[in-house]
């Protein structure tokens, strides 16, 4: 994928919604074997770690209802300065989650690089909700919103710039559960997402070649922030927000393997994996295998 060298940092939060457990995910994605599959590929892999996380009580905060604002915002600014790090040494961040708050403090890290850093959103959900349109108070619902400079201003101001994205720059998949703020939001900025609608209409061939056409010409670099729910919970039972009707094991591996033939991605997360509500870490192998796919890894 463009460098050789790929750094791997895991971020064991769980603070951005309310279901214990996805700070475990960083350990269950290692466990199945990240790292060795990554090497075996050829890579230069460097494991440096995770990053340092507040582990408290939850708490809602009392001004507008957000869930552990404070140490959300502690661990993105942790977050964004590593990925930072990584990207001056011009190795490949790949994060893992944690819950999907953490995109916050990696598309900070990340898109001072580039001066129109693309987005994919592999996800069941919008996450582009913000302490107005939340019904839950997570921040796991908020981070593309936030990376587009709406919402909480701490959360927004990390690392110091925003916007961190243009609205032209992402692209949504596999969305099947939007609140009805994230679904104004979609129209109103004319947000570009394949629900699975498209996904079963036209097929994630198509969608990833027209993908990567609209963001090859407009971007100069693509992050992957890949949600494990925007899988069928058949294939990905192991995470805290679970939406039948979901993107398949094989529409998935297509999709990426398309990614890595194009050589486009410069970054990636992959996030929600709960080892808690996972069955014998079926989510954190799957979360292994679609890393594979990602990273040039084929059947034949
Ligand atoms: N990254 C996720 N799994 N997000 C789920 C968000 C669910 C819902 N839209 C909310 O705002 O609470
Ligand atoms: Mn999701
Ligand atoms: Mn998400």
């Amino acid at each position: 994928m463009g460098k050789k060298t790929i750094s791997v940092v895991g971020v064991p939060m769980d603070l951005g919604q309310s279901r214990r457990g996805v700070d475990m995910g960083p350990s269950a994605i290692r466990y199945a074997g990240v790292i060795e599959r990554l090497e075996k590929l050829g890579y230069e892999v460097k494991d440096i770690g995770d990053i340092e996380i507040e582990h408290g009580k939850m708490i809602k905060d009392e001004k507008n209802g957000i869930r552990n604002l404070k140490s959300v915002v502690d661990a993105n600014r942790k977050l964004a300065r590593t990925v930072e790090e990584i990207m001056k040494e011009g190795s490949f961040p790949l994060v893992l989650g944690g819950d999907h708050s953490i995109a916050i403090g990696t598309i900070a890290g990340v898109s001072k690089f580039y001066n129109n850093l693309g987005v994919i959103w592999y996800d069941a959900h919008g996450d582009l909700n913000t302490s107005e349109t939340s019904p839950s108070g997570n921040i796991h619902g908020m981070p593309l919103a936030v990376s587009l400079g709406l919402g909480e201003p701490e959360l927004v101001n990390i690392a110091g710039y925003a916007p961190k994205l243009k609205y032209e720059n992402i692209v949504i998949i596999g969305a099947r559960s939007l609140d009805e703020g994230e679904k104004e939001l979609i129209k109103e900025k004319g947000i570009k997402v394949y629900t699975m609608h498209e996904v079963d209409r036209l097929g994630m061939s198509t969608i990833i070649e027209e993908t990567i056409h609209y963001l090859k010409e407009r971007t100069d670099g693509i992050h992957l922030s890949f949600d494990l729910d925007a899988l069928d919970p058949i294939y990905a039972p192991g995470v805290g927000t679970p939406v039948v009707g979901g993107v398949s094991f094989r529409e998935t591996h297509l999709a990426l393997e398309m990614l890595a033939e194009e050589n486009l991605i410069t970054s990636a997360e992959f996030v929600e994996v709960n080892p808690i509500l996972d069955e014998r870490n079926k989510t954190g192998s799957l979360a292994v295998d679609l890393i594979g796919s990602l990273f040039g890894e084929r059947i034949l």
